[in-house]
């Protein structure tokens, strides 16, 4: 069984909104320059060319005392860079690979990465050598301010990637590296963190710098973060793990259909005092395919949903589970991706008696497959779900 450890998807408490960071003065402006430095910043040269208020009042020592506590606040355990003046939120994965914070622009530039300091940062440490990897789905800039050296691989946040965005970046990544030895790839999410090292990793396996998913992802871990919590979704490191797989078995991926016969639930999420009404959902390229309501009755510790049509289901597939009070807002459990290719797991008839006995129907079915997966629940208190889908 595959048994993943994250950190719970609930506590999301520390976040410093964009609504909040509105209410911050216009007069704390972003700047490159640590608190320590006492002599008047210098400003990239696209900063400059902002003729606004705003950007006049950008360089003054308080400005820079103001935002910089501000962005190490926000970049919680990320190791930031602090050097030449420099202090971003901003990590060398490697010599050429670097993980970094959202270049941000106007006010968000205040908490995050100013999009004009990564500029400058990347124009002074890396003039034409760099090329920039944008992993949000959800937000770009400018990319002129790159010199257009901008390429985009989208996917939404706290979620994998579909597995065959995988490749292409990493292929694209190690084309611009090996151009020339000078060349640098700078990959960002939002925080810089999670999706950005999920592919950071997967490409640390392509290019062979490491050949297990543990070992690249416990390097990045370590390099990106003070508490060695880089990539923690066990479905984002559930996808390095795949992307290992195609590379250590010299595999090409393939989608794979596969019936999606029953899912197993335990500890059953002890929502309302231990009754209530469990809703799953399953979803195909973010398109809804199956969803079921089941009662828990008090006492329940376990439960095994038999699908009655058997969904077929091909590649990332979704599977989230709700809480679903009468009455009220269903609330979000917890979620998890799986891709068929990659389950493999046979069942053995031992286990497929054992579910058959309980609907009292024949198997007689051998080649049949199964996935486990554990996710943390949004719900702190309600700890590790694990979940078993069987297929045939
Ligand atoms: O792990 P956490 O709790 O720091 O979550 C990160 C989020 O911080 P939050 O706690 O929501 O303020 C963080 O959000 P903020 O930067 O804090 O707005 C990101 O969503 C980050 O994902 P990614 O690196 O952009 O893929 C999130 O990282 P993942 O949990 O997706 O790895």
């Amino acid at each position: 069984m595959l048994f993943f450890m994250g950190v719970c998807l609930s506590c999301r408490k520390s976040r410093l909104s964009s609504e909040k960071s509105e209410q911050i003065s216009a007069s704390a402006t972003p700047l490159h320059v640590s608190v320590e430095e006492q002599e008047e910043p210098k400003l990239g040269p696209s900063f400059e060319d902002q003729d606004s208020g705003y950007t006049r009042m950008a360089n003054t020592i308080s400005n820079m005392r103001m935002t910089n506590p501000i962005k190490e606040m926000v970049s919680k355990r990320r190791i930031r860079l602090k050097q030449d003046g420099f202090n971003l939120d901003l990590t060398y994965i490697m010599d050429n690979v670097i993980a970094m914070g959202f270049p941000a622009e106007k006010l968000e530039g205040v908490y995050r990465n100013h999009i004009d300091d990564v500029v400058k940062f990347l124009e002074e440490k890396h003039k034409d050598h760099y090329k920039i990897y944008n992993l949000c789905s959800e937000r770009k800039y400018d990319i002129n301010k790159f010199r257009k050296m901008v390429a985009t691989y989208p996917f939404d946040d706290h979620n994998p990637p579909k597995i065959e965005l995988i490749k292409p970046f990493c292929a694209d990544v190690h084309e611009w590296l090996s151009k020339d030895k000078r060349n640098v790839a700078a990959v960002h999410c939002k925080a810089g963190k999670g999706r950005t090292g999920v592919m950071i990793c997967c490409y640390l396996l392509h290019g062979k710098y490491f050949s297990t998913a543990d070992e690249a992802l416990k390097h990045y871990d370590g390099m990106r973060t003070r508490d060695k919590k880089g990539v923690t979704i066990p479905s984002q490191k559930r996808y390095v793990g795949y992307y290992a797989t195609l590379i250590q078995k010299n595999l090409n991926y393939t989608p794979v259909t596969l019936l999606l016969k029953e899912i197993h639930l335990e500890p059953l999420p002890a929502c309302n005092g231990g009754q209530g009404c469990l809703q799953f959902v399953v979803s195909q390229s973010s398109t809804k395919v199956h969803s079921q309501v089941y009662e828990v009755k008090k006492g329940t510790t376990s439960m095994l949903i038999r699908i009655d049509r058997y969904v077929p289901l091909q590649g990332d597939i979704k599977v989230e589970f709700f809480n679903k009070p009468k009455l009220m807002r269903k609330e979000k459990l917890f979620q998890f991706w799986f891709n068929t290719f990659f389950v493999t797991e046979e069942v053995s008839p031992a286990e497929l008696g054992t579910s058959d006995k309980a609907s009292g129907s024949k198997v007689t079915d051998r080649s049949a497959r199964a996935i486990s997966c554990a996710e943390p629940s949004r719900v702190p208190a309600l700890g590790m779900k694990q979940t078993r889908f069987v297929f045939c």
